[in-house]
């Protein structure tokens, strides 16, 4: 069962926890949390239940990778990084990336971080048929487990795989002269400025390309006052995009945050 890792699902999480516990004769203070709860919990199931549904192999995407044991395969050095199902973007996320890639008529789109192959399967269903995702992963067992499931696909040949840190990828892409009219940032947090400064400062990104960074909510932590490692890259990151004037952003509260930038 996967943990909740927004802020909405951490939220609902720890109101529940709050709505079995609470112990008070007070029937007002109780039915103000009961329904705090339910307004929390009850917002992903009906996003879901709204969005068109998953193509059939997204889901046994899915479903595969629910099934595969993460943390055994870190434990028994099969992948190079510790991973986990909830990297994954998901339904939400993955039909909002595709609707854009049809709205933008992106034909070239870069991947940083691909995992299992959710998103990039997600972003390939909407191309044409000359269209591509170049997709950068630095584990070679999960861009296998990733390959076998685009085979399923009917989109899946218009995905390429290059298994390498992300940056070297970008430079010999660069260096190629290619360059791509939508990016997905969804990789290590501390890699974002980096990734994000090669893309304007190269021919990486198209002239009207589009940037959209995942996980700029990051369970909360860029707001709050504790933050992880990930959290303080992710609220630099921010920082960094809020104050550079070649771009304008907008940071969506889709799912774990949903950043998407243009240049000016
Ligand atoms: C959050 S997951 C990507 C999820 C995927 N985009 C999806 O929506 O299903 C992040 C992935 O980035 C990969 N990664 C981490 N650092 C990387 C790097 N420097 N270069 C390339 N990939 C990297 C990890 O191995 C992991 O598979």
């Amino acid at each position: 069962m996967a943990r909740p890792v927004t802020p909405l699902g951490i939220l609902a999480k720890t109101l529940e926890s709050i709505v079995q516990k609470i112990d008070t004769t007070d029937t007002v203070l109780k039915d103000e949390l009961c329904y705090a709860y339910q307004i929390a919990s009850g917002l992903d199931p009906y996003l879901e239940d709204c969005t068109t549904p998953d193509s059939e192999p997204l889901r046994q995407l899915v479903t595969k990778t629910q099934q595969e044991e993460w943390g055994q395969n870190w434990q028994k050095q099969v992948t190079e990084v510790p991973l986990e199902q909830e990297m994954l973007s998901g339904h939400v996320e993955g039909q909002t990336l595709k609707m854009f890639v049809r709205m933008t008529q992106a034909t070239r789109i870069l991947e940083i971080g691909m995992f299992t192959g959710y998103s990039a399967l997600a972003m390939a269903e909407a191309l044409p048929e000359h269209g591509q995702v170049v997709a950068c992963e630095v584990d070679p067992y999960v861009a296998q487990f990733a390959q076998h499931c685009f085979d399923n696909s009917p989109h899946g040949h218009k995905i390429k795989v290059k298994v390498a840190p992300a940056l070297l990828t970008m430079r010999q892409l660069s260096d190629m002269g290619e360059s791509f009219d939508f990016v997905f940032i969804d990789a290590d947090k501390g890699g974002y400025i980096d990734y994000f400064n090669f893309l304007l400062e190269t021919n990486l990104l198209a002239p009207n390309g589009i940037i959209c960074v995942d996980n700029t909510l990051l369970q909360g932590e860029p707001y709050l006052s504790e933050k992880s490692a990930n959290g303080s890259a992710i609220a630099q990151f921010n920082r960094h995009v809020a104050n550079d004037p070649r771009v304008e952003q907008v940071l969506l509260p889709l799912r774990d945050g949903l950043t998407i930038i243009r240049r000016v």
